[in-house]
């Protein structure tokens, strides 16, 4: 176990003790380590960038219609609250010159959702890593997710769905390619 790890599943060890439970019964023997690893696991985009998820996966392409790919699944931790929200991204760009390998978005999109976030910053985040590494002329991006803060606790509402979307360059400018895309993903 390494140090950091060492660190998480004590302070694990620690809540579980101070919500009352016997951290030496069986069944929990191992949960903090396991707790820590999992943690870690769902935190892991603090350890990446860009620059390395993406890999150089750029392609020169004539391409100049534009590429949508949605429906990218998402699992990420609400800062507020370190719960889960999970929900769908979808990601249209117009490229100019090169266009990303299609594994690279899902990639972007699983870098920034592993941290602790808020959707809209995600949101951002996600377009404006897409707008950096393809130089397109416009990128849209779209997050529908639930939260789990407002489903297991809190206001416990069980069917409510925040979207949210981030639209850059063209996609800010032109209702048209706006439009074109947010019609793309209403269509499964
Ligand atoms: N805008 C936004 N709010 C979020 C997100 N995730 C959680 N929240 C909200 O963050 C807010 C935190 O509000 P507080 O009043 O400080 O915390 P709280 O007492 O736990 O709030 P309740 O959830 O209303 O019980 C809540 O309204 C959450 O629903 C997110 O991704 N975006
Ligand atoms: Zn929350």
């Amino acid at each position: 176990m390494t140090d950091k790890t060492d660190t998480i599943a004590q302070s694990f060890k620690t809540i579980m003790q101070a919500l009352g439970e016997d951290t030496r019964r069986e069944g929990l023997l191992d949960t903090p380590r396991r707790a820590a690893k999992a943690m870690q696991f769902l935190t892991q985009g603090y350890a990446q960038d860009l620059e390395s998820v993406v890999n150089n996966a750029t392609f020169e392409s004539d391409m100049d219609e534009m590429v949508v790919v949605q429906d990218i699944e998402l699992y990420s931790l609400c800062e507020h609250h370190l719960l889960p929200f999970i929900g769908k991204c979808h990601i249209a760009y117009i490229p100019q010159g090169r266009v990303l390998g299609l594994s690279k978005l899902a990639r972007i999109v699983d870098m920034y959702a592993r941290r602790f976030q808020i959707q809209e910053n995600l949101t951002r985040q996600i377009a404006e890593a897409v707008e950096n590494v393809t130089g397109a002329e416009g990128v849209g991006v779209v997050i529908e997710a639930q939260h789990m803060c407002m489903m297991m606790r809190g206001v416990e509402k069980q069917n409510s769905l925040m979207k949210t979307s981030v639209m850059l360059g063209s996609f800010r400018k032109s209702q048209a390619t706006r439009n074109e895309f947010l019609t793309l993903i209403s269509r499964r």
